[in-house]
């Protein structure tokens, strides 16, 4: 693998950025494809990871950058796994507050046992638009959905993830430590590995 001092990261989350640049570190700057297009690609795959490489290729094929993105959900059991890799569209794009609202009408009145539930986090690295191998890296995290937000940091469906690790909130912890033991942080922990940074 080549030595990568820049990557564009395909996000239009501000949140994301904030978390990956902050597990990489100083070794590579992450530019956000904001800078590049305010268009966001349509998130057309049936997977986290058809939806990552296709973000990363536009971003790469926009910027003339290597590329990384990241797809990533809320899977809860009581739900089949919903709403998964529709967990940003949940209510229709309607945003942040409109999905946790949904998602605590959907699980109203079931028992804390049946509220399991994993954020799922796909990082997919290219190195070129047309890139026949990119990186792939995935990381799980496992919690349950509480019965009404709690907390302040973080992002998304952070409020309503109970973390059994700390006993707290995802948007309860620090953002350094939600960066220590997230999904996103177990696959960012992959990719570091396979690009030989640390
Ligand atoms: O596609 P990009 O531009 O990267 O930004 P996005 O917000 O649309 O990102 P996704 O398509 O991957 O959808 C991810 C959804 O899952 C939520 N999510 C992902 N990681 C999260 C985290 O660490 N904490 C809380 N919610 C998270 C997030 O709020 C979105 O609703
Ligand atoms: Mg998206």
């Amino acid at each position: 693998m080549m030595k990568l001092t820049q990557l564009v990261l395909a996000s239009h989350n501000a949140g994301k950025l904030k978390e990956l640049q902050a597990m990489l570190g100083d070794s590579v700057q992450l530019r956000s494809i904001g800078e590049f297009s305010q268009v966001e690609p349509e998130e057309t795959g049936l997977s986290f990871v058809e939806n990552a490489i296709l973000k990363a290729r536009n971003a790469a094929r926009i910027s003339g950058l290597p590329a990384l993105a990241d797809d990533s959900g809320l899977a809860v059991d009581f739900l089949g796994g919903a709403p998964g890799i529709y967990s940003a569209r949940y209510a229709d794009g309607k945003g942040d507050a409109a999905n946790n609202a949904k998602l605590l009408d959907a699980l109203k009145d079931v028992p804390d046992a049946e509220r399991g539930a994993q954020f799922v986090c796909v990082l997919a690295l290219v190195r070129h638009a047309d890139d026949p191998l990119p990186i792939l890296c995935e990381g799980l995290w496992h919690g349950r959905i509480l019965h009404a937000a709690s907390g302040e940091h973080g992002f998304g469906y952070d409020p309503l993830f109970w973390v059994p690790e700390r006993n707290v909130s995802s948007a309860e912890l620090s953002p350094a430590d939600k960066n220590q033991i997230s999904h996103r942080a177990r696959a960012m922990d992959l990719l570091r590995q396979r690009l030989s940074l640390k």
